[in-house]
């Protein structure tokens, strides 16, 4: 069992800390992706974690053993973590066997089917191995950086950013290839992203670290369908964000009377923020549904958004499937899928 257990880290490089008092909690073989702004401190969890940067404050505990805090310092050699740092860090000089065998016992060391076997892992061919790393291209760089950190069968896995030197096809075989690796392995993994989208379809759980602590902890669907706040909600994906008001049978708001989704913070009353996604937006009529032009559209291929202002003069956004956008100038009525996420006015 290798839960990954963080309590009340505190640390940073100067007098103010860079995490302050963060939790988080790993489970046995699940992937947690940690999502933030640049700078944020993603990283220096990831080192604590690995053993390369000394707590103020706190414990990480993995599987039963306390590997610091409470006065113990476990050295990174000796957590069981295998590490991928962004930029895949392989040695120029070493060809990718020598690559994946270089943290090998001595014995296992010159066992090439172990390097064949972490490479087949990896979905790279066995003759890969006697190739130099500035032969390989960005994605399979990446996968050989894994296929290394997977050969001590490390039971806990940080990616720090592996993917994001990739384009949008490498990324994708790359991101599943690394996928089903850790899937056989079962390793708990902590991927650090600034890819919202990467987090929400890579990782079990989804940890939105912002200010030195983490603002929201939950399954991808929890965090992008019931955002903690509006800042959460615009963080993840588009939003349209409207003025609503209180009444006896729900929300008045441009889009009409709307009713609050029960995972809406309670207690609201007066002025309120309402938040829809772009997709609970639907350009046909229902009764009472306002109407508008539309301004812009924005052509994503499978999807489109369409910009529409309302004869009220408020803006929203539509998204609709790319085959299936209205002209600019276009007159559309705008209707609102189901109920809307409702908060108190910040
Ligand atoms: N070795 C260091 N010495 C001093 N300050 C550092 C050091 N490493 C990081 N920092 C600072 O700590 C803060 C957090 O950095 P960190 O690399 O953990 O952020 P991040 O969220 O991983 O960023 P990014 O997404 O850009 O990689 C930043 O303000 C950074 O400048």
């Amino acid at each position: 069992m290798s839960t990954v257990d963080v309590r009340g880290i505190t640390v940073g490089y100067g007098a103010e800390p860079v995490l302050r008092e963060i939790d988080l909690t790993v489970h046995t073989g699940t992937t947690t992706a940690v999502l933030g702004a640049s700078g944020g401190g993603k990283t220096t969890l990831l080192r604590v974690i690995a053993g390369f940067l000394q707590p103020d404050a706190g414990t990480v505990v993995i599987g039963e053993r306390t590997v610091c805090g409470d006065g113990r310092a476990v050295p990174p050699e000796r957590r069981g973590i295998g590490y991928v740092r962004q930029d895949g860090g392989l040695f120029p000089h070493l060809d990718v066997g020598g690559n994946i065998a270089f943290g090998l016992p001595r014995a296992a060391r010159r066992r090439r089917d172990r390097v064949a076997e972490l490479l087949e892992l990896v979905g790279l061919p066995a003759q890969t191995a006697t190739r130099r790393p500035a032969q390989l291209s960005g994605g399979q760089q990446q996968r050989v950086a894994l296929a290394r950190a997977l050969a001590l069968s490390p039971a806990v896995v940080l990616l720090d950013e592996p993917f994001s030197s990739l384009d949008t096809a490498l990324r994708a075989s790359t991101r599943e290839a690394v996928a089903a690796a850790l899937a056989e392995t079962a390793a708990t993994t902590i991927l650090v992203t600034h890819d919202q989208q990467e987090a929400l379809s890579f990782a079990d759980q989804v940890a939105i670290m912002r200010d030195g602590r983490f603002s929201q902890v939950g399954s991808p669907r929890e965090i992008y369908e019931s955002p903690v706040d509006l800042r959460e909600a615009s963080f993840l994906g588009d939003v349209v964000h409207l003025t609503g008001h209180c009444v006896d049978d729900g929300i008045t708001c441009p889009l009409g009377l709307v009713t609050a989704r029960s995972d809406s913070p309670a207690a609201l009353s007066g002025e309120v923020d309402v938040v829809v996604r772009p997709e609970d937006l639907t350009l046909t009529d229902s009764p009472g549904c306002p109407h508008g032009s539309v301004q812009e559209i924005s052509y994503h291929g499978a999807h489109a958004l369409v910009r529409v202002a309302l004869d009220d003069g408020t803006a929203v956004t539509v998204r609709v499937v790319g085959r299936r956008t209205p002209e600019p100038g276009e007159q559309v009525p705008v209707s609102v899928i189901g109920p809307v996420l409702a908060y108190p006015r910040a």
